[in-house]
């Protein structure tokens, strides 16, 4: 069974094509990286299976069912968790209240307030406080708690290295290893190959809307970084 995999997928906004024929799929407990330069269609795989790129051809399967309509719960529902790009925490709310966010959407599980307040102590300290008043790094980790507090078995990442100091980018590399080998599995989606080097087992190169290229990280050349990832 796979937490996730597209199959020929064609995805459009309005009459916009953005992927052609995109095939993956991740595996309970796979580490996975899509990667890929600015505009090549990342963020419309997300997009596609949460509703917001529509599909026209091919197929998506969550959670070994096969799924042709898609609202925003729908993925949550399935046990996976987006950390989307720019964060996106809620103005107005608090750290608290973001994370419960995160709650209401998901699945019952071991994850919890206690438990991502052990992950990120910072955020145990300033619970009460907005949670746009945090650093980016900080806010990164309530983006990453918050997808954790629905109990994914995937937990997909977009670009969550982008604007971060490259100390902090460590910090969530050892993060993202550690849900790893507690069983989550982890899709991240790159052009930052440091992190990719320290999260991923395997890879798709994203380009103009298409796999391109997949293949084991070890198996990864030198020109393919060059030509479609930032080292
Ligand atoms: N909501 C939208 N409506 C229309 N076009 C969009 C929308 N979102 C993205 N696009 C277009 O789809 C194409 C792919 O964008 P996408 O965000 O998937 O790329 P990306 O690889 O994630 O790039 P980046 O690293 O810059 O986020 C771009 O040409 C973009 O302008």
């Amino acid at each position: 069974m796979s937490l996730l995999a597209f199959r020929d997928v064609d995805a459009y906004y309005g009459r916009a094509q953005v992927l052609h024929g995109v095939t993956f799929d991740i595996r309970p407990e796979e580490r996975v990286a899509i990667l890929g330069r600015n505009g090549v269609g990342k963020t419309t795989v997300v997009n596609a299976f949460l509703g917001i790129a529509t599909i026209r051809r091919g197929e998506v399967d969550l959670a070994g069912r096969t799924a042709s309509r898609f609202q925003h719960f729908t993925a949550a529902r399935s046990g996976i968790a987006v950390v989307p790009q720019g964060r996106r925490i809620i103005p107005g709310l608090s750290i608290r209240e973001n994370l419960l966010l995160g709650a209401a959407v998901g699945r019952r599980g071991g994850w919890n307030l206690e438990r991502v307040f052990d992950l990120f102590p910072i955020l145990r300290e300033r619970a009460d406080t907005p949670g746009t008043a945090l650093s980016g790094g900080q806010q990164q980790m309530l983006a990453i708690g918050r997808a954790l507090m629905a109990n994914p078995s995937l937990l997909v990442l977009d670009e969550p290295s982008e604007g971060l100091a490259p100390v902090i980018v460590d910090e969530l590399a050892e993060i993202f290893r550690r849900l790893a080998a507690e069983g989550t599995g982890i899709l991240l989606i790159e052009q930052n190959f440091g992190l990719v080097r320290r999260v991923a087992d395997r890879y798709y190169v994203l380009s103009k809307g298409t796999v391109i290229e997949a293949g084991e990280l070890a198996g990864l050349s030198m020109e393919t970084l060059k030509r479609h990832v930032a080292v």
